[in-house]
């Protein structure tokens, strides 16, 4: 039967930590990642206020005048900082897909607390320990970001010991891969679309995301998330208040040796009726790992006599030829 929509998984029996609660949990996480590499979650236990605060000091920063967003304009194409305006980038082109650029706006930080040492600040490192670059306005913008970033990367590690879990590892298998993790927090408009995209064109292209997870909080605005089913066809990602939506980033997949999926999905455009006045927001935690984690087949990725599918690779590799490819760089 067609999926219609994406499991909902509640996770607080896992987080209350009975031995039958975390089994069940990861038996669902299991076979939400092997069918659609999709979830949403509820019972994540971040406080409502803190994502309604994040939520209303982003939409807030995207009405501010285009003079004032572009005073924190992304530093060099290299660096994940700052603003980037209206279609200055195209997620599909990192897969190899022509297309005209996405309809979005973006601001993007990364890690809030940054020791100055060499493995962190030195060549090594390049941008992926870069200051962020916080507006002056919405007053409330730094201190809720800093925040919000610290929530998800508390949350991200409660995901991946479910996934561990799921995964019949030890549930600190990933934790060194993740001690120095250059997790980024990227806030996004779409906004009203007043002209007609060119063909193909979409709010957000055909991607998949680069890292381990991501934590996606968004609006139910028209024009929205969809992900593609392992069988070819794509399903709309409607997101339920107090949830987040969860998907696997291309290391789950890497590192299953595809038993799990890292899928394709993007933000379509909205209908043309409501073009006018359809205005989306999200606020997305993509959690990476350390720079120089190696990624490679996990040793029981359920295919003991299989090759593995990928070669190893540093996800400081991983990323840097996937976000090259989005800015027009192949
Ligand atoms: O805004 C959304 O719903 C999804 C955004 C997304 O997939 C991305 O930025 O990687
Ligand atoms: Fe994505």
């Amino acid at each position: 039967m067609r999926m219609t929509s994406v499991p909902v998984i509640d996770i607080a029996p896992f987080l209350g930590g009975t031995p039958e609660g975390k089994r069940d949990v990861a038996d669902q996480v299991r076979r939400a990642c092997e069918e659609i590499g999709f979830f949403l979650i509820k019972g994540h236990g971040v406080d409502q206020q803190m994502i309604d605060a994040t939520y209303q000091s982003a939409a807030d920063f995207f009405q501010l005048p285009l003079e004032e967003k572009l005073k924190i304009r992304q530093p060099s194409t290299e660096i994940a900082r700052g603003y980037t305006p209206f279609k200055g980038e195209n997620l599909s082109s990192g897969m190899g897909a022509a297309g005209g650029a996405d309809l979005k706006e973006i601001l993007d930080f990364g890690p809030m607390t940054v020791p100055q040492d060499d493995y962190h600040k030195g060549g090594e490192a390049g941008g992926f320990f870069h200051d962020n670059i916080f507006p002056e306005r919405p007053e409330t913008f730094r201190a809720d970001m800093t925040a919000y970033y610290k929530r998800m990367n508390a949350l991200a590690d409660d995901l991946m010991r479910i996934f561990a879990n799921a995964l019949d590892l030890p549930e600190d298998f990933f934790t060194d891969k993740l001690d120095r993790n250059i997790s980024a927090l990227r806030v996004i408009c779409y906004p009203e679309q007043h002209e007609t995209p060119e063909p193909g064109q979409l709010r957000g292209g055909a991607h998949t995301d680069y890292g381990t997870l991501t934590i996606l909080m968004s609006d139910r605005s028209a024009g929205g998330l969809q992900a593609r089913h392992r069988d070819g066809y794509w399903v709309d990602v409607t997101i339920e208040p107090g949830t987040y939506v969860i998907n696997l980033g291309d290391l789950m997949q890497i590192w299953t040796n595809d038993r799990w999926v890292s899928t394709l999905h993007r933000v379509v455009n909205p209908p043309a009726e409501l073009a006018e006045t359809s205005r989306r927001h999200s606020v997305v935690f993509f959690h990476q790992p350390n720079y120089d984690a190696v990624i490679t087949a996990l040793p029981n990725r359920g295919q003991e006599d299989a090759t593995p599918n990928y070669a190893p690779v540093t996800y400081k590799d991983h990323w840097t030829g996937k976000w090259n490819a989005s800015r027009g760089k192949m």
